[in-house]
């Protein structure tokens, strides 16, 4: 075995891994970064980028299919080739890649190590049967992967993954998707709206990242109007019949069907890589799933000289959260035993179905048990239904709920279903970063006609259940028509 001694030790070549490594570099040059897999990151293989060239592509040919509202009539059919949208999506996954193998190219060859990492001890890691990595700090940065129940795997080739749906050369005729969560809905929709049949199946009515109920409701009504999404399915059998998947469930009428599909579509969850690191051998404090407690302001774990960022920590797994965690992890690291808190901004989230959807700052779930046991929240909302710029577009579909503290008057946080929600959580999560009140919000410029005119009646009706400002009319014909 060979033997390193190095300062910090990275376990994990991902995104946050890689930010952990640079944030570390800066503060000492004895950094090693330990990749067991492949260099490229989850985001750019698998996860972030490949999903939305999918959902580009459904775009494009729902699009296509529905001019005639606005009088335009595209003869013909539209044909969607899906071995081209297989191609365009597997070529430019390549190229973002690429951009990342490119930047970890350009890393020091003596600062890289390729291997899978387990804990010998506190600050002692094995590389695979190569080599033995004596670390004075460690960071894990892990990452994540999917999670499903063992007994699918029997599915064999049939049960599919997000991975390995961005590897298709071409696009299946069916797929029942398990998990309405959020890699369920856009993959799902996408697959629906480039001609592949979708059964979606959820669990205890959850649907896509939602916490308020009007807002789920709504969510759900949604896309079981474009597609067959059971939030509480009741499945009764999955077993594998020759090339295909057969599987009996009893359908909202409450009638058994028996549906071939041509894949199963796991998106259940997923979990932290933390269970083979041999965490055992280390004294690490784990919550109840095994993954190791961290301070989320520092990222400091129960053993001081230990660290974890990314999905590996399971705290909020998404990419900029990863980025971020991945600093301060790998600069604290970096500095240990002077650590210091880093920046944890506002929270934000969105999913690129149609309508998206997005969560800002404190959820409805989280306000309510912050808020709600003196009354001390109030709800305003808008529907994009009649919403001029929406209405226009033809994409009025969609609900905003908005929180509010009584009395402050605080902007508390928000969840969306709604056309270019991307576009609005941004706004909203800024003025809760910035702690805004709603009465300072609604100074802010609203220009006509846009989307965004929407947040500003979720607003006004905020202000007003907070009796902080006059109750709405209905029409508010100076804000211009459609408001
Ligand atoms: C389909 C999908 C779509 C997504 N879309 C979005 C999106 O639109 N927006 C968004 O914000 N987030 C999105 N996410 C989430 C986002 O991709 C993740 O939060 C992010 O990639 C996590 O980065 P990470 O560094 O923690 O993990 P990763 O990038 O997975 O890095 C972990 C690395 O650790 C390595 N590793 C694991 N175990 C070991 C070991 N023992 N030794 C050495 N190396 C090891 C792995 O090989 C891997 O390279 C999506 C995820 C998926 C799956
Ligand atoms: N746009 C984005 O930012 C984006 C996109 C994709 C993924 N991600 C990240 O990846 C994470 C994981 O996504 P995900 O969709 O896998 O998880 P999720 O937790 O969002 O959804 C999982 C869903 O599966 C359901 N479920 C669980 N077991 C089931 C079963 N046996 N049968 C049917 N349904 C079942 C759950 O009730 C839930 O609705 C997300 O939390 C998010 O952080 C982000």
């Amino acid at each position: 075995m060979k033997q390193v001694n190095v300062q910090v030790a990275i376990i994990g070549g991902g995104t946050a891994g890689l930010a952990a490594y640079r944030a570390a570099k800066h503060k000492t040059d004895s950094v090693l970064l330990i990749e067991g897999g492949k260099f490229g990151t989850t985001c750019a293989r698998v996860g972030c980028m490949p999903s939305k060239l999918l959902i580009a592509a459904a775009e494009a040919a729902h699009s296509a299919a529905h001019t005639e509202p606005f009088g335009v009539f595209v003869d013909g059919n539209v044909r969607i080739d899906g071995k081209k949208v297989m191609q365009r999506v597997r070529d430019e996954r390549d190229r973002f890649v690429g951009f990342v193998v490119e930047a970890v190219d350009e890393i020091d060859i003596e600062d890289k190590l390729i291997g899978k990492a387990t804990f010998i001890s506190e600050a002692q890691l094995q590389i695979d049967d190569h080599t033995i990595v004596n670390a004075e700090r460690i960071v894990i940065a892990t990452g994540s992967r999917p999670s499903y129940p063992p007994v699918w795997n029997d599915l064999g080739d049939k049960l599919v993954v997000n991975d390995d749906v961005f590897d298709w050369l071409d696009l299946p005729k069916s797929v029942a998707v398990f998990g309405p969560g959020v890699i369920g809905l856009e993959l799902g929709q996408s697959l629906h709206r480039l001609g592949v049949e979708v059964l979606m199946f959820g669990m205890g009515g959850q649907v896509g990242p939602f916490t308020d109920p009007e807002v789920m409701a709504y969510a759900e009504k949604t896309f079981s109007d474009e597609f067959y999404l059971d939030a509480d399915a009741n499945v009764k059998n999955i077993e594998r019949k020759g090339n295909s998947v057969e599987i009996t469930y009893i359908d909202k009428q409450g009638i058994e069907q028996i549906k071939d599909v041509e894949y199963l579509l796991a998106a259940t969850g997923r979990r932290p890589n933390i269970d083979h690191l041999g965490l055992d051998n280390i004294p690490l404090k784990s919550d109840y799933r095994g993954v190791p407690i961290a301070d989320p302001y520092t990222m400091q774990t129960s053993v001081p000289s230990i660290f974890i960022a990314g999905d590996a920590s399971n705290q909020i797994p998404l990419l900029h959260e990863a980025a971020d965690q991945g600093k301060i992890a790998g600069s604290n690291a970096g500095v240990y035993p002077n650590i210091r808190v880093g920046l944890r901004r506002s929270s934000i989230a969105a999913v690129f179905t149609d309508p998206q959807l997005a969560m800002v700052g404190l959820s409805h779930k989280q306000v309510s048990e912050k808020f709600g046991g003196c009354g001390c929240f109030e709800t305003g909302n808008v529907s994009f239904e009649n919403q001029g710029r929406s209405r226009v577009m033809l994409k009025n579909k969609g609900l905003l709920n908005l929180y509010g503290e009584q009395g402050t008057g605080r902007f508390l946080g928000a969840e969306i279903v709604g056309p270019q929600a991307e576009h609005l959580a941004h706004l909203l999560a800024w003025a809760h970063q910035n702690r805004m009140t709603i009465s300072q919000m609604l100074e802010m410029p609203f220009y006509h006609p846009v989307i965004e005119e929407g947040v500003r009646t979720a607003l006004r009706d905020l202000n007003a259940k907070l009796k902080l400002g006059s109750v709405m009319i209905s029409e508010c014909m100076e804000c211009g028509p459609g408001c």
